[in-house]
């Protein structure tokens, strides 16, 4: 057997951090070894500088790490590296990172619009990967060491939104029109302040900053597809797909809800039956490629005229897997149906860890 790869996570005090912890313990491909955090935290054992908020235990083989500072010469050692830095401070951090040749797999937004940076929904467009593998194959052919490089994961609402959209667009051709209005858990506001009881319980906040614009230029990228020359992402254009995103925040811990209504390009539109089938047959390449963590159904459609709901179904296939019920006609636009993804796993830290399990089938790391 391959000895593991080592892996280290920034921002690992944070939500996002926290599932890392939690998805890297025992983890077959990656042991984890360094983790930081901000100056507040650093030099702590882990037990002692993370705010633990999850229902699942620390793992042990955290709680003695002392959390570093975050800079690159802690993670030289690191054949990868995960963030879940707060985009306030991923900017420079990770740029640091890459140009002291390390691979990074970012949460954060701040590299996302970057031409030559792929940005990846693992269960969705692993094949974006290719133009690192082509910033690889260039250096090495040119006898250079091999480069850093950075990756970027999706807004966590966009995640959920594109997974049953991919096997649709494959199947029955371009969409023209998307609406979608969320109902995001807290979790996905982060624990630094995050959000206050006061403010969400008995209530709905109608308002995400900078999400509904995440979401409508995000799809774009994520349902374009790679140049011929493998150096950048071929966004779909406004003409040839309108995106509008309506975004509230709920009181529900994990797990993002999303209401979504469209209508394909082409006519006659398939029928409730044939989207439905074509959802429960979509097997992500990840599964194909036999990744550890790849979500056996990558979509449960759900029958129940009531489901999904975050508490019971947010878990499918552990947090890797998506949800879609209540799949109809609308009367509007095409079809109307019911979204759910657990939003800091295949939203976030799953998302990072699945791209690593790729990178490594690919001989990427
Ligand atoms: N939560 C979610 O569902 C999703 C989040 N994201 C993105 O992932 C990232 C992390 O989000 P989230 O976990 O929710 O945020 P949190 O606020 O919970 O965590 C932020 C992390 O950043 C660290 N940090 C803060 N300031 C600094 C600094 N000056 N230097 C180094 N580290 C610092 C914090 O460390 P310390 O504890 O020491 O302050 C903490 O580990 C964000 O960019 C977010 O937008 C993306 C998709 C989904
Ligand atoms: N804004 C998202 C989480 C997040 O931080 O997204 P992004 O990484 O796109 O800023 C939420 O509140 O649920």
């Amino acid at each position: 057997m391959a000895a593991k790869k080592v892996a280290g996570v920034l921002g690992a005090t944070g939500s996002v951090g926290q599932r890392f912890i939690l998805l890297l313990a025992d983890h077959p491909d990656f042991e984890l070894r360094v983790l930081g955090a901000s100056p507040r935290s650093a030099g702590k054992k882990y037990i002692d500088a993370a705010n633990w908020k999850q229902t699942d235990l620390m793992p042990k083989s955290a709680e003695n790490i002392i959390v570093s500072d975050c800079s690159s010469a802690n993670f030289k050692d690191c054949d990868i590296v995960f963030s879940g830095l707060d985009a306030e401070y991923a900017g420079p951090i990770e740029k640091e990172f890459v140009e002291a040749g390390i691979a990074v797999i970012s949460n954060a937004k701040n590299y996302r619009r970057e031409e030559d940076v792929p940005l990846v929904v693992p269960i969705v467009n692993p094949e974006h990967l290719d133009i690192i593998q082509q910033k690889l194959d260039t250096a090495k052919e040119a006898g250079k060491q091999r480069p850093g490089f950075i990756i970027c994961i999706s807004n966590c609402s966009t995640a959920g939104l594109v997974a049953p959209l991919k096997p649709l667009v494959d199947s029955f051709g371009p969409i023209d029109t998307l609406t979608t209005t969320t109902l995001q858990a807290i979790s996905g506001a982060g624990f630094s302040p995050g959000v206050s009881g006061i403010d969400v319980l008995d209530n709905i906040i109608p308002y995400i900053g900078g999400e509904e614009d995440k979401m409508e230029w995000e799809t774009k990228k994520i349902l374009g597809s790679v140049s011929t020359d493998k150096s950048h992402v071929e966004l779909l254009t406004p003409e040839e797909i309108k995106v509008s995103a309506q975004c509230n925040r709920v009181a529900v811990s994990d797990g993002h809800t999303e209401c979504i209504a469209l209508k394909f390009k082409n006519r006659p539109a398939p029928s409730v039956e044939q989207v439905k089938q074509c959802l429960r047959d979509y097997v992500c390449d990840a599964y194909k490629m036999k990744c550890h963590s790849a979500p056996e159904q990558t979509i449960h459609v759900l029958e129940q005229s009531d489901r999904p709901q975050p508490r019971l179904d947010r878990n499918r296939d552990r947090g890797y897997g998506v949800s879609v019920g209540r799949i109809r006609e609308d009367p509007v636009l095409d079809f109307k149906m019911v979204v759910l993804s657990h939003n800091t796993i295949i939203g976030a830290a799953g998302s990072g860890v699945l791209i690593a399990e790729i990178l490594l089938a690919r001989n990427m790391i």
